[in-house]
């Protein structure tokens, strides 16, 4: 492996570079009959979305971090080679339904009849099934066909996330297989650019790949320092994943990773990712939401390391504080609770991504303005806080750590 292009050896460390995904048309495909499926909650007025995020943006330009747009990432590759695109475009289909038949040709032709960037625009927008006129005479098409759906290509209005379909961890990455239809195309992207764009081609090492069957997603995956990992067991992070991922860390002697506490958390929309209820802000504090916790306090936590002849062994702890506090070597932890802990103003905050805080260095984070209770409690544990706005953007159900991936962080 040539000299490192990604390096995230923890969740705080100095942020220098961050792939992003300005929302764009796709967020205006969404409808009150298909939001549900396109796991959105309301439908973001696009103008302000979009006027949101370029703050956020600059905000971390403005902090020295280079921002990323992973679509631009995109469309260097397709301007480089017309064969790579028509091969994304091919398994774009494929993956879509449409491997042969007179949809995918009609599909294609359509595709390539647009520029390489309003064909990238087009990809995530997505395609209504009035916007061709052909006649469907494939047994194919027929056969796959759902008559109630008005795209013939779905619009990706999640992928704005761009923490999810993808994480990078230590000087590699994982390629994620996404629980919902919904955003399964979003990591083809990451892994077209990861392949073949020259910042990446050849010089990241790979974890895991798409092509794995079970279900792991980056809002799951925390770098909490240069052997440590949490993971989320959760809606869409399955146990089976972070065992898999946890082979693979511990047996490719490129990773020097050895622990990961694999975090179990309920399994619903308002918590979807561990990061929407846990965050780490500093090198011995955190936010996290009490609601992922039994009235005891307690929690499902087994500490994962490697045993003898590429075993895992396995240690059930119940106690998240007392956990983070063995596995990173921790006297004392300060542990934020969001909305402070309060019966109603916690799950509302929570609701609105009120944990989600992309930390920029070490005691500085970016947050949401609406959650003010939180911010305010943050201030007071000494904490930086930078605030963004968040009308329309948090109607998507994700935060400044969910918008977000980092590419470099500073070594602690
Ligand atoms: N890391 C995150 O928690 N990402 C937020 C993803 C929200 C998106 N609407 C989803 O349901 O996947």
């Amino acid at each position: 492996m040539q000299k490192p292009v990604i390096n995230v050896n923890s969740e705080i460390g100095t942020l220098k570079s961050v792939l992003l995904k300005r929302p764009g048309a796709e967020i205006e495909n969404i409808t009150p009959d298909t939001m549900a499926r396109l796991l959105f909650d309301d439908i973001p007025y696009l103008k302000n979305a979009q006027l949101e995020h370029d703050y956020f943006a600059q905000l971390l330009s403005d902090h020295d971090v280079e921002v990323v747009y992973l679509d631009d990432l995109v469309e260097d590759v397709f301007n480089q080679s017309s064969d790579l695109k028509t091969a994304f475009l091919q398994r774009f289909l494929d993956e879509a339904g449409y491997g042969l038949g007179t949809t995918h040709n009609a599909l294609s032709e359509y595709l390539e009849s647009f520029t390489n960037n309003e064909l990238i625009t087009k990809l995530y927008a997505g395609i209504r099934r009035n916007e061709l006129d052909f006649t469907n005479d494939s047994l194919h098409d027929l056969a796959g066909r759902d008559a109630a759906n008005p795209y013939l290509l779905n619009p990706l209005p999640n992928a704005y996330f761009t923490r999810d379909p993808q994480a990078t961890i230590g000087n590699g990455i994982t390629i994620n297989r996404m629980t919902y239809k919904a955003r399964q195309p979003e990591s083809l992207f990451s892994e077209f650019i990861i392949h073949h764009h020259p910042r990446f081609t050849g010089k990241v090492d790979i974890w895991r790949n798409r092509d794995n069957l079970t279900r792991l997603e980056g809002g799951d995956q925390l770098v909490l320092n240069d052997h440590v990992l949490a993971i989320g067991v959760s809606q869409r992070t399955s146990s089976k994943s972070v065992e898999g991922l946890a082979r693979e860390l511990f047996a490719n002697p490129s990773s020097k990773f050895d622990t990961i506490i694999a975090v179990e958390i309920p399994h619903n929309h308002a918590m979807m990712h561990l990061d929407t209820v846990f965050t780490m802000i500093n090198h011995d504090q955190f936010s996290v939401f009490p609601g992922i916790m039994d009235a005891n306090g307690q929690m499902n936590i087994f500490i994962m390391t490697p045993g003898p002849d590429n075993t895992i062994k396995l240690a059930h702890r119940n106690n998240l504080a007392a956990t983070l506090k063995e596995v990173l070597g921790l006297s004392e932890i300060d542990v934020i609770e969001t909305g402070n802990g309060d019966a109603i103003i916690g799950p509302r905050e929570q609701w609105n991504d009120g944990s989600n805080t992309l930390a920029i260095a070490p005691g500085e984070v970016i947050t949401y303005d609406r959650n003010y209770v939180s911010n305010e409690l943050l201030r007071q544990h000494g904490i930086l806080v930078h605030e963004i706005r968040s009308s329309e953007l948090s109607r998507g159900r994700g935060g400044p750590r969910c918008m977000s991936q980092p590419l470099w962080r500073e070594d602690l």
